[in-house]
């Protein structure tokens, strides 16, 4: 048995779980006038309401002192000032640097990292600056009117989902594109229509050695050397971003078009820094920094927070509280904003590569479970696909809804009617519906039909955390993305395993590599397993030339 599993704070939660397990929190509502002012916290213009879970006075001061037995307090002190939390990568973990605002140095082996980060975010401001007036001009001449940034996992959905949600504050005359996956219908659709002579290339790569956005950017080579045909016009018209000066040099770009970042910035944190320079190019170096003014404030907040008023230390402790005692393997994230298209997307990356880990600081095999499986869509599109299962389904899906109380956009009824489904979806969650309050709405005939009864009950007592702000901002936005980091960290300090590297995708990428040569010709291969072995012997046969 680990030490987290027999410790104090985790028995007696286990306690405090027997006990409470089917408390009703219908019931706790009736009971009690104040549970939402009790369980509601606001940073800024966020409010975060979690009085809708299963928690009573007890759970949280329990959850805090697992927290504690496990030593977060000092652990994010450690995260914060740089000691190399990454312990199997050697590594610091310093996406709080990248967004530190008020610029205190912070030090990584002896060297304060700020200057650095300070004269990237000047680069980035010049270009962005330059691009944006027109005063940057393609091999013709002509202003840049599309940029395309290609790079995949954190050096593509980042990018892609703050764009995304920040489309309001977008420029209308320079257009973001994200190509990521090396099927080649993402780069094919996305260069439709685009000119060589007006189209930027991001090339975002921490190494500059990933194979997907290794090939995507040599066939965005190709499909501008076609039209350039002279390559010394590549320099208007790629930029890399990378920690890696000798591998863009190979690669052609001219090091001077270098946007440059660190090792102690983990792919899926890295939007804050140049591989955030899409976002600037898009909506402004002044909303860039705006965006990461937000996430300054949320990381002041968790640093700063006793662990019982702080929000994404409560976040992560409710998540554990589910995962870890009711046994909730998902964790549905809803954002009421069509904008935040890819937010559940770009947190199934963020949580599941963090935490998605089976052993633990010291190598061990872990007896209890960790990362949770993430997934979430906006609503309402949502409550039309899946939302019948989390209210009626044999899984507990614990969720959070997100919303904005204004919209950026002016159309009649919309707003309201969003709103409505975004309150109403966690209070029927909650508070369920009742053998008896069906029987209410049925014919006397019906009444009788027990199967259509039945059919027509929800238990409720389904958890749920509420996010309401003023409006999706990037500053607002900043917030939310470092509280849901932190969250991550939290678990993973809990569950005792490191947060940051990912060797769990190493392995399929050495096979891929195996196998690429095996499909350069027809021979018949016997070198897999069987299934395997079929499967590239069907495809050889399958494919034209
Ligand atoms: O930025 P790159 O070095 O190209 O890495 C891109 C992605 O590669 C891998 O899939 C990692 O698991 C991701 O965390 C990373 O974001």
């Amino acid at each position: 048995m680990s030490s987290l599993t027999t410790s104090q704070a985790w028995i007696a939660l286990q306690a405090h779980y027997n006990q409470t397990q089917n408390d009703s929190l219908r019931v706790a509502f009736a009971n009690d006038p104040e549970r939402y002012n009790k369980f509601s916290l606001h940073l800024n213009d966020i409010l975060f309401d979690y009085s809708k879970n299963r928690i009573n006075d007890q759970s949280i001061p329990l959850l805090v002192d697992l927290a504690n037995y496990t030593g977060l307090p000092a652990k994010i002190e450690a995260m914060f000032t740089g000691e190399p939390i990454n312990t199997t990568e050697k590594r610091a973990v310093l996406h709080t640097a990248l967004r530190n605002r008020d610029n205190h140095p912070i030090y990584v082996d002896g060297i304060d990292v700020m200057p650095g980060i300070n004269q990237v975010l000047d680069k980035m401001r010049h270009f962005c600056n330059a691009v944006r007036t027109g005063e940057w001009k393609g091999y013709t001449g002509k202003r840049i009117t599309d940029v395309v940034n290609i790079g995949i996992g954190g050096s593509g959905l980042g990018p892609k989902m703050v764009s995304m949600t920040l489309t309001p504050y977008g420029s209308d005359n320079l257009l973001v594109h994200y190509v990521s996956n090396v099927d080649q219908t993402n780069i094919v659709e996305e260069l439709k229509g685009l000119s060589p002579e007006t189209t930027l290339f991001i090339i975002a790569s921490k190494l500059f050695s990933t194979q997907e956005t290794m090939i995507n950017a040599n066939s965005a080579r190709n499909w501008f050397l076609d039209s350039a045909k002279d390559t010394s016009a590549i320099a208007k018209h790629f930029v890399a971003i990378s920690t890696h000066t000798e591998n863009v040099a190979k690669f052609g770009i001219d090091t001077e078009n270098m946007f440059e970042f660190w090792d102690w910035v983990g792919g899926r944190y890295s939007l804050w820094s140049a591989v955030g320079l899409s976002i600037a190019l898009y909506i402004g170096m002044d909303n860039f920094e705006e965006l990461l003014q937000g996430a300054y404030e949320a990381d002041l907040h968790f640093r700063n927070t006793p662990l019982e008023k702080n929000i994404p230390a409560l976040m992560g402790l409710l998540g554990i509280w589910y995962n870890n005692f009711f046994e909730a393997r998902s964790y549905v994230l809803l954002p009421y904003d069509q904008s935040m298209r890819y937010f559940a997307d770009y947190f199934q990356q963020g949580d599941m590569e963090s935490n998605g880990k089976s052993v633990d600081l010291n190598g061990d095999k872990v007896d209890y479970s960790t990362g949770q499986i993430v997934w979430g869509q906006p609503g309402t599109n949502g409550q039309h696909a899946f939302f019948q299962l989390m209210h009626q389904g044999t899984q507990l899906v614990p969720c959070d809804f997100l919303a904005a109380a204004n919209s950026h956009y002016r159309l009649p009824e919309h707003h309201d009617v969003l709103i409505s489904n975004f309150l109403a979806q966690p209070e029927a969650l909650m508070r369920g519906k009742t053998e008896e309050e069906v029987k209410q709405a049925l014919t006397h005939e019906e009444q009788h039909d027990a199967v259509l009864v039945a059919s027509k009950v929800f238990d409720g007592n389904r958890p749920s955390n509420s996010f309401l702000f003023e409006k999706m901002t990037p500053k607002t936005l900043g917030t939310l993305l470092a509280f849901y980091e932190h969250k991550i960290f939290v678990q993973g300090v809990v569950w005792n395993i490191n947060s940051f590297d990912q060797m769990g995708v190493e392995l399929g990428k050495i096979l891929a590599n195996a196998i690429l040569p095996e499909l350069k010709n027809d021979a018949v291969i016997k070198s897999h397993d069987c299934s395997t072995n079929a499967l590239i012997n069907a495809y050889k046969k399958l494919r034209q030339p």
